[in-house]
């Protein structure tokens, strides 16, 4: 276990935005935090930052109370001073961090190298684009080597070119540091976590490997065609198996359960002297699974 998070609740005066929520986060393990608008994602990561203070429960990190120094944090939005230049921005950002003195400028350059900033490491931040604005602020946040970083909504603001450019830097890192960070993007958690955790009105619908995930809500649908019709011709075959079966002339779809061997239907099916035409695995995508949980 690396962090553990007990019972965690967030009251701001009459409304309880988190209500007391348990889950852990994997040491090396990159955690996506899902949820729609105002579920309660930045809160929750604030809390873990130490940002805010929760109104009542319990952040564990390795048995450590003050365990602020091994966390990294990227703001939803970040601000700079626009007149600084990224090597000012991070020698202020690491002073305050606490990195030594004498490791600053090899910890600045080196942060600077792994965003791709270093041709622009002195120019003036005001004239960067959001993309490179947004490697800053991973920059800083990884500047002082944390061991867990955390991102809220990393990629949300960003273009298409910014939100891949951020992204790979993320998968890079997943071998450096423990990730956890917040979307409501689902394509985009999908590409690059090991483990979701889905937050709907301040409380964890699910919690798991993202394979996991997939395998416990998404069905499997086979879509067949043959040349001879096939209605009514599965009843022995896998009625109890098949949640929906529709067929259309000679087009059948058939919604499974995991546990049925789709080799063993095939094979079911040409023993009986069907001409196959056509049979499509089609599974179901993060999105549908993220749906059926938040709709719970
Ligand atoms: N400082 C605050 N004072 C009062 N209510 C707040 C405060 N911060 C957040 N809330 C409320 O708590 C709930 C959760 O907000 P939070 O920003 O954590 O959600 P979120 O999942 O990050 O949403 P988004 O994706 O829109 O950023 C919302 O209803 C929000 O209005």
């Amino acid at each position: 276990m690396f962090v553990q998070v007990n019972q965690l609740q967030k009251r701001f005066n009459d409304h309880q935005a988190i209500k007391g929520i348990t889950f852990h986060i994997k040491k090396g393990r990159c955690t996506a935090l899902l949820g729609p608008n105002g579920a309660g994602k930045t809160t929750t990561l604030h809390m873990l930052a130490g940002l805010l203070s929760p109104t009542k429960g319990s952040i564990s990190y390795n048995g450590e109370k003050d365990y602020r120094k091994h966390i990294g944090f990227m703001p939803q939005h970040p601000t700079f001073f626009n007149w600084m230049t990224p090597v000012e921005f991070l020698y202020f950002a690491g002073k305050l961090s606490g990195v030594p003195k004498q490791r600053l400028i090899e910890y600045v350059n080196n942060s600077l190298s792994f965003v791709g900033l270093t041709e622009v490491k002195n120019r003036k931040i005001g004239g960067f684009s959001g993309g490179m604005k947004q490697r800053l602020g991973l920059a800083q946040a990884i500047l002082h080597q944390p061991e867990l970083l955390i991102l809220d909504e990393p990629v949300s603001a960003l273009d298409p070119t910014g939100r891949r450019e951020v992204l790979i830097l993320m998968e890079k890192l997943k071998e450096r540091m423990t990730i956890l960070f917040s979307t409501h993007v689902l394509h985009d958690a999908e590409q690059v976590c090991d483990e979701v955790l889905m937050l709907k009105e301040g409380e964890i619908k699910w919690e798991g490997s993202l394979i996991d995930l997939k395998k416990v809500f998404s069905h499997t649908a086979i879509h067949i065609e043959t040349i001879e019709p096939i209605k009514n011709a599965f009843d022995e075959l896998l009625k109890p198996e098949a949640i929906h079966f529709t067929t259309d002339n000679n087009a059948t779809i058939l919604e499974i359960t995991p546990s049925l061997q789709t080799n063993d239907l095939l094979t079911a099916l040409i023993s009986r002297g069907y001409t196959i035409q056509r049979f499509e695995v089609m599974e179901d995508s993060l999105e549908d699974a993220y749906m059926k949980v938040v709709d719970i």
